[in-house]
């Protein structure tokens, strides 16, 4: 039996199995097994696999990947938003390889990729679906774009398509601390309640992977599944936005009810509806910020901003800045949301906030 034989009999095996106490522990080990074949099936085997006109260089502050069906209107979108033109047509399959473009937003310049669409099936080597994939991990989004006039088993489809290969959307990376040993055998402890795995669940979906010897740390009642994740550590943790396109074809009820969706624009990218909106909610999943810089008695440089992501400490705006100027660092002055008074004198590890300025005072 072929990998991907094994891979449909265990899905269908599951989906034939009742959820229930008693088909615990058989559903845990099915899912281990199928997280394993599945990522047999990733691994970089047959040559040509990368495919030509997919290796983009990564560039500018962020990068942005446009993943959908085959014409919901992603190269309508890279066209509009940035200077690059991207064949767009009635016809499914327009585009066949990465197009790169660049949105030139709050003074960042943000990689938008344009990509072919992608089809049931895609993580199993359909259509470009593989290439299109391995793009899409190296990411920091994920745009999916759907047709707002196509029903939602669509958003689903493409969800268990990136699901099947690693990728989590909108998720954190469970609690968990996982060390494989050397001996010692297995030593399983918890923080928290344990409600949705147990002791001898971890036992048998490690020995799946032949792990005998671990240290095995809940620290919040994560289910087998999230286990199988930090097992395989190969996922990938990605925020991502859905944009409803071509919402100039249905109802104004129907835009509403799909606006409010989580994590969810609506747009029309042929009658550039909303597409202000869509950048500014962009920047905010990208957790970019803006940093000014300002010299002793001048005002503050606005025209230049250092691009940093949220989070990011003086030090951080150091390093950018200058190799060496972390080094030499005394302390900053910080004038912004980031601080109780402007300007307020702060140490390296300060956190920067958007649109803060500061000025750096050497040693
Ligand atoms: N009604 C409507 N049609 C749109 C809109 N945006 C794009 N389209 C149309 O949708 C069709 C497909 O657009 P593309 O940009 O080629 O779609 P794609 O997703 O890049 O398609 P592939 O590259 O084939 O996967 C074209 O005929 C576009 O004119 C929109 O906002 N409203
Ligand atoms: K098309
Ligand atoms: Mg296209």
């Amino acid at each position: 039996m072929g990998i991907l034989e094994k891979i449909s009999e265990i899905e269908k095996e599951i989906s034939r199995t009742q959820k229930n106490k008693a088909t615990e522990y058989h559903l845990g080990l099915l899912k281990a097994k199928l997280a394993k074949y599945r990522s047999q099936l990733l691994e970089p085997s047959k040559k040509g696999d990368k495919g030509e006109g997919f290796d983009v260089l990564k560039s500018g502050d962020a990068r942005v990947a446009l993943i959908g069906f085959p014409s919901v209107g992603k190269s309508t979108l890279l066209s509009t938003l940035t200077k690059t033109e991207s064949e767009t047509a009635a016809y499914e399959f327009t585009t066949l390889t990465c197009i790169p473009g660049v949105i030139d937003y709050n003074g960042a310049n943000i990689q938008l990729l344009d990509l072919p669409g992608i089809i049931e099936g895609a993580a199993q080597g359909k259509g470009r679906g593989r290439q299109v994939i391995a793009v899409a991990r190296t990411a920091d989004l994920v745009l999916m774009m759907l047709d707002a006039t196509k029903q939602d088993i669509q958003r689903q489809l493409l969800e268990k398509e990136l699901e099947s290969v690693g990728i989590r959307l909108n998720k954190q990376k469970p609690n968990i601390y996982f060390k494989i040993k050397k001996g010692g055998g297995l030593s399983f402890n918890s923080t928290c309640n344990l409600t949705r795995i147990d002791e001898k669940l971890v036992q048998m979906i490690l020995h799946e992977y032949k792990i005998f010897n671990a240290e095995v740390l809940f620290r919040e009642d994560c289910t087998a599944d999230e286990l199988i994740d930090v097992i395989c550590a190969n996922r990938v943790y990605l925020p991502c936005l859905y944009v409803y396109n071509k919402i100039d074809q249905i109802s104004i009820e129907e835009v509403d009810r799909i606006a409010r969706q989580p994590h969810s624009v609506v747009v029309s990218c042929n009658m550039k509806l909303n597409l202000d909106y869509l950048l500014e909610t962009l920047w905010e999943y990208l957790a970019l910020i803006r940093v000014y810089t300002k010299k002793p008695g001048q005002p503050p440089d606005f025209s230049d901003g250092l691009i940093l992501r949220r989070g990011a400490s003086v030090e951080h705006v150091c390093h950018v800045i200058h190799r060496n100027l972390a080094e030499a660092f005394k302390y900053a002055l910080v004038w912004g949301t980031s601080t109780k008074y402007s300007p307020q004198r702060v140490g390296i590890s300060h956190i920067m906030q958007d649109e803060d300025v500061i000025q750096v005072v050497k040693k």
